[in-house]
């Protein structure tokens, strides 16, 4: 694979004179933020070497390039979820070559489901922490010492440095956000009403179908991590209604002047 990773760094490097030090993984229906990327040079999935390609309705599929008040950033308008099929490896392939390409800091978003009762849909969490309910972990098999540790320490899987500064920039704001423990499931079935009180009890917050595998592969690969969930809906059984992915695409966009301000005032300040 770290051939793999080489070849793709050096196609982005020789296609793009960028060179970030930030990137951003934005969610489902919360692609817009790159309207606020100035300057942009989009790559489609498709044209970039050994990258996979995103099936999912509210993700592009593209590495969009440019300039967020100056600073150079990278966003993955479209991610990759265990569930459409790919090896945990490929899912989190895009993360190996921020690393080669020079990325250190990551700010990772999702929509989630909100089983804390003191949520709405519509609230953004800042992630302090996640559970790791795939039941797999993108990390088994033999490691390559290149590209990080057998045993990553996951102490601080979601930056304090990076929380503070991103409680500090919304309250300069007026951003109103939650903290909270973000789980991961495989999906795609939304979770039952009894997965729910299960992971209620241990203690989820939100939970969603990724994120969980990126960043765990970010902190092995030493990229410093902040997470923002959009709370979509409410998990099953708290929610009054049936799930679809539209209502989740829908929700996020509304949240998504709130979650495109915040983002962009959290870049000024990191990057
Ligand atoms: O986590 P993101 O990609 O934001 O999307 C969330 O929304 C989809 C379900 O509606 C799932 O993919 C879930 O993980
Ligand atoms: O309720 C949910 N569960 C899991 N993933 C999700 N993504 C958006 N909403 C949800």
């Amino acid at each position: 694979m770290y051939s793999k990773v080489v070849e793709t760094t050096n196609f982005l490097k020789e296609t793009t004179e960028y060179r970030p030090k930030v990137a951003i993984v934005l969610g489902s229906g919360l692609g817009n933020l790159v309207d606020f990327i100035d300057e942009k040079m989009e790559i489609d999935y498709s044209d970039i070497p050994n990258f996979p390609v995103s099936t999912v309705a509210g993700h592009d599929g593209k590495l969009v390039f440019g300039k967020i008040g100056g600073i150079e950033v990278v966003a993955m308008k479209g991610r990759f979820h265990f569930y459409e099929g790919y090896e945990m490896k490929e899912v989190t392939y895009p993360m190996y070559v921020m690393k080669q390409f020079g990325i250190e800091k990551l700010i990772v978003s999702n929509a989630a489901g909100g089983s804390n009762k003191t949520y709405d849909p519509g609230t953004l969490m800042l992630i302090t922490d996640h559970i790791n309910a795939f039941g797999t972990n993108p990390l088994i098999g033999k490691n390559d010492d290149r590209f990080g540790p057998r045993f990553p320490d996951m102490t601080e899987a979601y930056k304090i440095y990076l929380r503070d500064l991103a409680k500090e920039v919304a309250d300069n704001l007026g951003i109103a956000y939650k903290e909270g423990v973000y789980l991961g499931t495989t999906g795609p079935t939304y979770e039952t009403g009894a997965e729910v009180r299960a992971f209620t009890g241990m203690g989820a917050d939100a939970i969603g179908m990724s994120t969980v595998p990126e960043v765990t592969i970010a902190n092995y690969l030493g990229i410093d991590v902040l997470g923002i969930s959009c709370i979509t809906n409410m998990a099953t059984g708290i929610a009054e209604k049936a799930h679809s992915h539209e209502d989740v695409v829908d929700v996020a966009k509304k949240a998504g002047e709130n979650f495109c301000n915040w983002v962009i005032n959290i870049v000024k300040k990191i990057g």
